[in-house]
């Protein structure tokens, strides 16, 4: 797995130890993504984007396979060049951090890994490199729940395994900013659950946490804040109650004519069922609709919240902009390692 923040062997981690010790940076770990583009040749990989991500909170980064993910979390790692535009954590670029180590941690695939070295001494290398004990490793392989498998060769390890080793990296440097590309792909239920009560548990800390995915379904319970974005471009940004919107709710009574005159007068919209006995009815407070029914004195025979499919919504707001599935509009690979990409700007 690429990870980041335990590299930099040069400057050492400003702590070690317990996960609480973390520095913060002046605003907390505050991601601001700013009017951000990057185009790889004629193709615009990243459209203008922009959003910020608060720290002490989950934000799930979400969007359909080739909307511009990955790239922009690796423009924030510093690892692409922007065509336009800025990416910074705590006010500053990933290249201006001073103590990067602790200040980012990141996962960005989970596939980089020594295939012959136990998972303990891929840990131990990136460590050593950073300055961190060695009973640091050890408690990173506890937090992510692996110790059992410390010492078996990576290269046998499931895709589950490597991404919680790719997450115990990730904390080495016990970094105020983690960036997750994709953490949940490969994870089983529990594994997913783990990683939920793992990624809250980080924010409660008062950590910036950014999870990129492309399925809403596998972050909904995870995370506080969405970002979605398509073909590039911002879609929705705001808390993952936001996007719920009005609740749409099927009543049943004695008399749907004359509960739905009540309602009107309670400015509460309704449209008649096709079976002639039931409403359904569209409000943001559900009890409304019960105070409403007593003061007429109409009885509710039922009343059904219809589930708000989150996945629905999701697939609503990116419906066919899938840009690579299909239209054959998919670019090239190009090189896109910073530095040596100028040439693909336009
Ligand atoms: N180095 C590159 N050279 C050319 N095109 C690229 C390069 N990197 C990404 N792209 C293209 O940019 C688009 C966005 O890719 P990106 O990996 O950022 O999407 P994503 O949202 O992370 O998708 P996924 O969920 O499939 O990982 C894709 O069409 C991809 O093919």
């Amino acid at each position: 797995m690429r990870t980041t923040g335990c590299e930099d062997g040069g400057r050492g981690p400003a702590s070690t130890g317990k996960l609480t010790q973390m520095s913060a940076t002046a605003d907390g770990g505050r991601i601001e993504i700013t009017d951000l583009t990057k185009r790889f040749g004629d193709f615009v990989a990243v459209d203008n984007l922009s959003f910020s991500v608060a720290p002490g909170r989950v934000t799930g980064f979400l969007g359909p396979n080739g909307a511009g993910k990955t790239t922009t979390l690796r423009i924030l790692l510093g690892l692409v060049k922007p065509t336009a535009g800025t990416a910074t954590i705590g006010g500053v670029s990933y290249a201006g951090i001073s103590t990067p180590l602790t200040t980012v941690g990141s996962a960005l695939e989970a596939t980089n890994f020594h295939p012959g070295r136990s998972g303990r001494d891929h840990l131990r290398v990136l460590a050593a490199t950073a300055g961190i004990p060695d009973s640091r490793v050890d408690e990173m392989l506890e937090l992510v729940g692996i110790p059992a498998a410390a010492r078996q060769r990576a290269g046998g390890y499931s895709m589950g395994m490597r991404q919680r080793l790719g997450l115990a990296a990730a904390m080495l440097g016990d970094p105020q900013v983690l960036i997750l590309d994709e953490p949940a792909n490969g994870l089983d239920p529990e594994g997913i659950r783990w990683l939920r009560g793992f990624l809250r548990s980080l924010a409660a800390q008062g950590r910036t946490i950014l999870v990129s995915s492309h399925m809403l379904q596998e972050v909904e319970q995870t995370v506080d804040d969405v970002v979605i974005i398509s073909n590039g471009r911002l879609v929705r940004a705001g808390t993952i109650e936001s996007l719920h919107g009005p609740v749409t709710a099927l009543v049943r009574t004695s008399d749907p004519g004359r509960l739905a005159g009540a309602l009107r007068v309670a400015d509460v919209t309704s449209t008649p069922g096709a079976d002639g006995n039931s409403l359904s009815v569209q409000t943001d407070d559900l009890r409304l609709i019960g105070d409403v029914a007593l003061r007429a004195g109409l009885p509710i025979w039922q009343l059904q919240p219809q589930a708000s499919d989150l996945e629905e919504l999701f697939f609503a707001l990116t419906e066919g902009q899938n840009r690579n599935l299909g239209d054959g509009t998919a670019p090239q690979e190009q090189d896109a390692i910073a530095g040596q990409d100028g040439g693909n700007e336009k």
